[in-house]
């Protein structure tokens, strides 16, 4: 069961954002008896945050909010993760079904409306930019969502100050565009990275139980 959780935090180091990286998995539950190695659950759907399929290397921006005019900003080319998993899924999302998407990175403003239109029922996702608006890009409605059940995990305090500690760091193991950090540093955030990401959640839900190893993070509070 660890893998629903450890999948989407993979993904995310596939992206072709040059700044952050997203995952996001779906999975299922089946009412049928199949199984995958997962138990009841099955696999929908995966995808990461990149440029669009078929794109060259190159072919779009790939600046952020600090860098560019809103032309050349990578924000209105890059397909997001839930994005990419819901469009490029190989299974049907089934209303009788207890349809799950984990995702690293709290939902945007534009993927809420599109996960709760195809049907899914969870929501596991961590507090990053939560409530955040950068302009191009924002996080305001997932707080307010209804009828999806959320399960949000914060960094613990402990993690918090220890990030802070070490400075800013990339969520997809890239280095920062201007300019390399200096290599102790790289390894301190990646170690930081490494036991972020190792959290440990025991959630049971719908009869299954999600168990990851290592906690750097706390369970955040059950909403909606
Ligand atoms: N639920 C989300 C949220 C964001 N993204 C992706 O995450 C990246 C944007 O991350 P964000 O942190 O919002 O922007 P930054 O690049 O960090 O911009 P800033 O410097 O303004 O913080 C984009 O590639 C976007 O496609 C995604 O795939 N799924």
């Amino acid at each position: 069961m660890a893998s629903t959780g450890r999948t989407p935090r993979l993904l995310a180091y596939r992206t072709e954002d040059p700044k952050v990286g997203v995952g996001a998995v779906i999975w299922a539950e089946g009412k049928s008896g199949g199984c995958d190695g997962t138990g009841r659950l099955y696999l929908v759907g995966c995808g990461y945050n990149a440029y669009p399929v078929g794109s060259e290397y190159g072919q779009y921006p790939q600046m952020d909010t600090k860098q560019q005019d809103r032309q050349r900003r990578k924000y209105r080319y890059i397909i997001h993760a839930e994005q990419n998993a819901l469009t490029f899924r190989s299974e049907e999302i089934r209303e009788e079904e207890n349809t799950m998407l984990f995702v690293t990175k709290c939902p945007c403003d534009e993927c809420v409306p599109l996960i709760r239109g195809a049907g899914i029922k969870q929501i596991y996702t961590t507090d990053l930019d939560s409530g955040k608006d950068k302009g191009d890009i924002s996080y305001l409605r997932f707080h307010s969502l209804q009828g999806v059940l959320k399960f949000i995990w914060q960094k613990s305090s402990l993690a918090r100050r220890a990030s802070e500690h070490a400075g800013p760091h990339l969520a997809n193991g890239c280095v920062r565009k201007h300019g390399r950090q200096p290599e102790q540093a790289l390894q301190s955030n990646k170690r930081l990275r490494m036991a972020m990401f190792s959290f440990r959640v025991r959630t049971m839900s719908a009869g299954f139980l999600w168990d990851l190893p290592n906690s750097g993070m706390v369970a955040g509070p059950l909403l909606g």
